[in-house]
C-alpha cells in the first residue's frame, strides 16, 4: 500500500513519519532525498551550481542551504528552477526505495509538496498533518530560530491549508500535545493496516 504524507512547513510531518516508522511503516522522506541528490560530488549539485553560481557553495564545497533558501523563497522563478533540478532526482530515488520495500509493506512517502505537484491521486491514501499558519510560523521562529518574515515566505511558497485538506483521506490535527498526536497516528495506522489487508 502506498500512502502520501504531507503538511505545511513545520506542521509535524517528520514527527508523524517517525511515529509511523515505529509502528512498522516504511517511510521514504522526500526532504532527506532532496539533500542526498545535491550532496557534494553529485550531478545534482553540479546542476545547481550551473544555474545559481558558485556563490551558493559553502567553504566546504557543499550547498549553503540557508543562502540558497534566501534566494529561492524570495523569487518563484528561481524556486521553480531549483525544483526542476531536485524533483526529478528525488522521484527517481523514491521509486528505487519503494521497489526495495518488503512485499506487503505500508510505504509512506513524506512529501512536503505533494499537493502542489498534483501527486495526491497517485496514492492509495493521503494523510495530511494540519495546523493553522500561526502555529507553523511560531514553531519555525521559536524552535528553529527563523526570522518571522522568512518563516512566512516559506508558508507563502506552499499550497493553502484548504487545498491540502481537499486532497486528504485522513487529517491529523497537530495543534495539541505530542501524546495527542501519537494517539491520532496510531488510529490512522490501524485504519491503513485494515485497508491494506482487509
Ligand atoms: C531551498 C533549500 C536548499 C533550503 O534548505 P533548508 O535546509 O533550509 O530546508 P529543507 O530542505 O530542510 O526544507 C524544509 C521545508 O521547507 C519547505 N520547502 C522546501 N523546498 C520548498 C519549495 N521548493 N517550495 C515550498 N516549500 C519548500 C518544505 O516544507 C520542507 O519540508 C531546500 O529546501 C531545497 O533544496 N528545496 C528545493 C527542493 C524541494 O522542493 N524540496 C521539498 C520537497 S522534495
Ligand atoms: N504537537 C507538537 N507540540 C509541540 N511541538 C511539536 C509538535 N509536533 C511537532 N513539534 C515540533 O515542531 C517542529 C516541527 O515539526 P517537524 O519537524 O516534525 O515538522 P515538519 O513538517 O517535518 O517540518 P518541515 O516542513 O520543515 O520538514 C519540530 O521541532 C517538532 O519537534
Amino acid at each position: 500500500m502506498r500512502v502520501g504524507l504531507t503538511g505545511g512547513v513545520a506542521s509535524g510531518k517528520s514527527t508523524v513519519s517517525a511515529m509511523l516508522a515505529e509502528l512498522g511503516a516504511v517511510v521514504i522522506d522526500a526532504d532527506a532525498l532532496a539533500r542526498e541528490v545535491v550532496a557534494p560530488g553529485s550531478d545534482g549539485l553540479a546542476a545547481v551550481v550551473d544555474v545559481f553560481g558558485l556563490e551558493v557553495l559553502g567553504p566546504d564545497g557543499g550547498l549553503d542551504r540557508p543562502k540558497l533558501g534566501a534566494i529561492v523563497f524570495a523569487d518563484p522563478d528561481k524556486r521553480k528552477a531549483l525544483e526542476a533540478i531536485v524533483h526529478p532526482r528525488v522521484r527517481a530515488r523514491a521509486a528505487e526505495m519503494e521497489a526495495a520495500a518488503p512485499p506487503g509493506a505500508i510505504v509512506v512517502h513524506d512529501i512536503p509538496l505533494l499537493t502542489e505537484t498534483g501527486q495526491a491521486p497517485t496514492f492509495d491514501a493521503v494523510v495530511v498533518v494540519d495546523v493553522p499558519v500561526e502555529v507553523q510560523v511560531d514553531r519555525m521562529v521559536r524552535i528553529r530560530g527563523m526570522r518571522p518574515e522568512d518563516a512566512r515566505a516559506r508558508v507563502a511558497a506552499q499550497a493553502r491549508r484548504e487545498d491540502r485538506l481537499a486532497v486528504a483521506t485522513y487529517v491529523i490535527d497537530n495543534t495539541a500535545s505530542l501524546e495527542d498526536l501519537r494517539a491520532q497516528v496510531e488510529q490512522v495506522y490501524a485504519e491503513l493496516s485494515e485497508r491494506s489487508s482487509p
